[in-house]
């Protein structure tokens, strides 16, 4: 078999999304996720300028040559560009090699090791009210676990929360230019055990509650929210702290035993080397879009299994429903499966991206299509072209860009 085709579809149904579709000399066609939030069409570049002239005439079976051939030989090794444009081949790959064994794709990653997939979703609220109002909106939609998000008093934007122009539509985070977001660490510092408080309070200690930093606080801030967070029992605190620098965790993990994610900014296992082997994490976060594609991020897994860390794939809304189907596939066949974050799609996303997976009683599951189990409506695609967009950029209240 060989690859006869290798094509880069830009769409943008409500947000961008970059795709990357193979066909072969049978007529079998595979498709990849290649979206990089806020910098896709260096995605697509790499894609289309240097990485198709050299699929065209490869044996699409041979993935694992085919990934250390482009991860190896582009000599300029990781980086989101780079991860990203190779997830997409490893993706569509797998999906064409599925495809040809008649088979979904968690059947060759060593089949079901469960009956379905857990997930979280996002509750979010300018104030504490609209919070808790979003909570009852999620369990109503069947979650039986939430990433809690809250208003700052005194901050007019900030990170998942979704904020209302003044007719009250809601403003995506995605903007033409970067929106400018106002940050107080101390504010926030002070604010969010009264957010778990409220929480707790209202729908009791067996929820479980997620909860996402933004890689927004020191080693030592870290480690006090962490600290007084602890008498809410959070099921996880994610990104507490930028993890460039993995060593900072130590303070961190010294100080609490609140549940550590880290990672859906990272794109290769040496971005985790220290995080793993010291236990300075309880859960990895990339996804399978970001991280090189499934078959690096099922060695990242058993990696993490060593050390009793799980998997927890990012799976926010810039995430196609093609990188969620490939995620689904690895949580539903590895044993050290923890969450999968599901922020779902809109109605239009889902009529471009088909896709076998279903969502119920909070859970996910694949669905037994052969492959990945995700169609492409190509015509859909192409009648909405791709639109700039920036994330956000975050200042301290003296100017100081922030992370954000
Ligand atoms: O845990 N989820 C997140 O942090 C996401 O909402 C990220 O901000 C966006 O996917 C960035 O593109
Ligand atoms: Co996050």
């Amino acid at each position: 078999m060989k690859i006869v085709d290798v094509k880069v579809v830009v769409t943008s149904p409500g947000r961008n999304f970059v795709t990357l579709k193979l066909t072969t000399d049978d007529g079998l066609t595979g498709l990849g996720d290649a979206t990089l939030n806020g910098r896709e069409l260096a995605v697509v570049s790499y894609l289309t300028d240097h990485v198709a002239p050299l699929l065209t005439g490869r044996d699409p079976h041979r993935i694992e040559d085919t990934w250390q051939y482009l991860y190896r030989g582009a000599y300029w090794r990781r980086g989101p560009v780079t991860m990203a444009a190779i997830a997409a081949v490893d993706v569509a790959l797998w999906d064409i090699k599925a495809k040809a064994a008649g088979l979904p794709l968690y059947q060759l990653l060593g089949g079901a090791s469960r009956e379905r997939v857990r997930t979280y979703g996002h509750a979010n609220g300018r104030d504490i009210p609209e919070l808790l109002d979003s909570v009852r909106a999620r369990l109503a939609e069947g979650y039986q676990a939430v990433r809690i998000q809250s208003g700052i008093p005194g901050l007019k934007a900030v990170y998942g929360v979704h904020s209302t122009d003044e007719s009250g539509a809601a403003v995506l985070h995605q903007q033409a230019r970067p929106l400018v977001e106002d940050w107080d660490t101390d504010a926030y510092l002070r604010h969010t055990p009264t957010v778990f408080e409220a929480v707790r309070a209202e729908f009791g200690a067996e929820l479980p509650l997620l909860h996402d930093a933004h890689h927004r606080l020191s080693p030592i801030q870290a480690a006090r929210l962490g600290k007084d967070l602890e008498p809410y029992r959070p099921f996880w605190l994610e990104d507490c702290t930028p993890a460039e620098n993995q060593e900072a965790l130590r303070l961190v993990r010294r100080n609490t035993t609140t549940p550590l994610a880290i990672g859906e900014v990272f794109n290769t296992v040496h971005d985790y080397q220290a995080l793993i082997t010291e236990q300075l994490i309880d859960y990895v976060r990339s996804a399978v879009t970001h991280f090189g594609g499934v078959t690096p991020l099922r060695k990242l897994f058993d990696f993490a299994a060593q050390y009793q860390i799980k998997s927890a794939v990012h799976g926010p809304e810039d995430i196609s429903p093609i990188g969620m189907a490939a995620a689904l596939h690895l949580d539903l066949a590895v044993h050290n499966f923890g969450i999968q974050e599901y922020s779902g799609h809109t109605p239009l996303t889902d009529e471009v991206f088909r896709h076998a997976y279903t969502f119920t009683d909070g859970h996910l599951h694949p669905g037994e299509a052969p492959g990945i189990g995700v169609e492409l409506d190509e015509d859909l695609a192409a009648a909405h072209p791709y639109e700039a967009a920036y994330l956000p950029v975050n200042r301290l209240q003296d100017g100081t860009v922030h992370d954000w």
